[in-house]
């Protein structure tokens, strides 16, 4: 299957995972770690010094929290009216609270790095070039239990913003909530992410709903809250290895939103990145540390809220010596590969200092370097002998100077706007020459999911009659009749909600039909044939069941918690419209017609 982009091989990437939830959902490290770092941030800079103390911000009820719940939608204030009622219901609630396990280490313990802690020597050298900024970090995350005003990462792509905070994380021991805008794409599944990793709801095990701006900061203030309270009165109950586990942790909890500029792409995004850059106000928890990371800068935010703005740390671009380092880090053969940097380093500095995209370049070339070398084991060549070699080696740097070009694997937030226009500009071409290597029943699969997600249940009877349906001329006349705004308001209403779950059932349902169409009207194409040939079944209903699993696997389609009325399990559709329309185009399927559009 390759409809996934070519992933970053680089220097190490292991933090980022792929998926709508990416999270850093972590295990207990069971080595002491080393603390220079705590030494170090004793003597405070200047900056640090601005952080807020505890009692200065301990205030009892924020008013901006009591505007927001004022603001909250009808949905929520219902579900506070039944949580009050829950509230009153006090033995019930105690019954909750024996279920949940409050004290400190067993769920603070679930937010700290997986992996073994590092050294601060270690983190440094896996970072070369990058000293300055975690030691400004360190600095500004202070010593254990610090409150921390918020703080804004911010350089350029690819620059190890988000490698060296989790490794600091590592390092450091503490607990933190990771999510990034990039797989959370729609404020919604942002809002849940956050949400459902809080320490209890992860120990409960329910996931919570969350749509609107107002819900998610209730549920950040409400939950942090009552664990906060359950952290302090459990903490007298804690026995000697659990306090032991709690002081190497710590109590804050530290909340990392990655890749924030991809917010100023969604609907109504002033309000959302203003509440994030506000949410250190609103809680008012000393205990809640936030921490923000982007590519570009604040004041691409319009961030004049009237609030203070998080402390800037900028994470510039590397020097050519930074990024010689990076590549001769982890070379069991430094002289050779100081070498290949020699012949081909300065052709591709020129074009990119971005360490994914040179490692990306680099990698098949040095293979063909030491092809080169591979009958004089262990020789190194001379300075004459560089020079030869760099123009021997110029037919296979100027193609991979090229791909450099033509596959940005993610734009800088600046050239956006440009590569938009770009895109729409080819379009046309751009899309059909795509290629899935995908099944076909996989590809309707696909198809089936997104309008299972996007539409609501109730239309699917209109959608698909008998001939597999896709006429919606009333649906259009009815369009026309309703003003253009409504219906933009409508649309960034549904983009705010994000993709809806469904059941098994009617995923297979809409499957059946949009694909007995297509059996039909591809009977004699290529593609069948070519399925018949491979010796697979001719029937697209085929191997279904397998081909979804599959799609879940690589994440195409999430795999949900039951639903609690009817005990199945619900999927939802993780691709872009966008994608599912290059999907589409690629088997002829008129999607367009399928989707519930206000
Ligand atoms: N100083 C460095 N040493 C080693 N590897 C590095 C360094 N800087 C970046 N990298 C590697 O480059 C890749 C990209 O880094 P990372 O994702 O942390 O950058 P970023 O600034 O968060 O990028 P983006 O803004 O695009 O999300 C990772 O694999 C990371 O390990």
């Amino acid at each position: 299957m390759s409809l996934k982009r070519e992933g970053f091989t680089g220097p190490t990437n292991n933090h980022k995972r792929t998926g709508w939830q990416e999270t850093y959902s972590l295990v207990w490290p069971k080595t002491p770690i080393d603390t220079p770092s705590e030494e170090m941030v004793k003597e405070e800079s200047p900056r640090v010094t601005k952080r807020a103390t505890r009692s200065s911000l301990n205030t009892p009820q924020s008013p901006l929290l009591e505007e927001m719940r004022k603001e909250e939608t009808p949905q929520s204030s219902k579900r506070a009216t039944r949580s009050s009622a829950l509230k009153s219901c006090s033995s019930r609630t105690r019954e909750t609270q024996k279920k949940i396990d409050f004290r400190s280490p067993s769920l603070l313990r679930d937010l700290v790095y997986r992996e073994e802690p590092i050294s601060f020597d270690a983190l440094c050298s896996s970072f070369p070039g990058r000293r300055v900024q975690i030691l400004e970090l360190l600095q500004l995350l202070g010593p254990m239990n610090s409150p921390l005003l918020p703080l804004f990462i911010y350089g350029g792509a690819s620059t190890g913003k988000t490698s060296v905070i989790l490794q600091i994380f590592r390092h450091l021991k503490r607990p933190f909530i990771y999510s990034s805008c990039r797989t959370c794409y729609c404020p919604r599944i942002l809002f849940e992410t956050v949400v459902n990793q809080l320490p209890h709801r992860r120990s409960s095990g329910s996931v919570k709903r969350c749509e609107k701006p107002a819900d998610f900061v209730n549920l950040l203030h409400d939950g942090m809250s009552e664990f906060i309270n359950n952290l302090k009165g459990n903490s007298s109950k804690l026995d000697s290895e659990e306090l032991k586990e709690q002081g190497s942790t710590g109590t804050m909890i530290y909340f990392i939103f990655d890749n924030m500029e991809l917010v100023r792409r969604w609907p109504k995004y002033l309000e959302i990145t203003s509440m994030l850059f506000k949410l250190y106000e609103i809680l008012k928890m000393p205990e809640v540390g936030f921490i923000f990371i982007s590519n570009s800068s604040l004041d691409t935010y319009h961030v004049n809220t009237g609030f203070a703005e998080p402390m800037p740390v900028l994470f510039p671009d590397y020097r050519e010596e930074d990024l010689r380092k990076i590549f001769l880090r982890n070379q069991p053969n430094q002289k050779l590969y100081s070498s290949f940097l020699d012949v081909v380093f300065n052709s591709f500095y020129r074009m990119t200092k971005r360490v994914d995209e040179l490692s990306v370049a680099f990698a098949p070339l040095f293979q063909k370097y030491c092809e080169l070398f591979s009958d004089k084991k262990g020789s190194v060549p001379t300075e004459d002998k560089k020079r030869s070699l760099f123009k021997r080696f110029g037919e296979h740097t100027a193609p991979a100077l090229n791909d450099i070009f033509k596959v940005p694997s993610h734009p800088n937030s600046f050239k956006i706007e440009a590569i938009k226009e770009k895109v729409k500009r080819r379009d046309a071409e751009v899309t059909d020459d795509i290629e899935f290597h995908m099944p076909i029943s996989a590809k309707y699969l696909l198809i089936s999911a997104f309008i299972a997600s996007r539409n609501p249940a109730t239309l699917d009877a209109a959608l698909f009659d008998s001939t597999g349906g896709g006429d919606n001329r009333k649906h259009k006349r009815k369009m026309s009749e309703t003003s253009k705004e409504k219906k933009e308001l409508a649309e960034q209403e549904l983009i705010m909600k994000g993709p809806g779950t469904f059941p098994l059932e009617r995923l297979l349902a809409i499957f059946q039909c949009i694909s007995s169409v297509a059996e039909f009207s591809l009977e004699n194409e290529q593609q069948v044939e070519d399925e018949i040939v491979s010796g697979g079944d001719t029937g697209i209903m085929s191997d279904v069941l397998l081909q979804l699993s599959t799609l879940c696997n690589a994440n195409y389609i999430s795999k949900g918690g039951s639903c609690p009325l009817e005990g199945s399990t619900r999927y939802r559709s993780t691709i872009s419209e966008e994608m599912t329309v290059k999907v589409a185009r690629s088997v002829n399927f008129p999607l367009s017609k399928y989707l519930y559009r206000r």
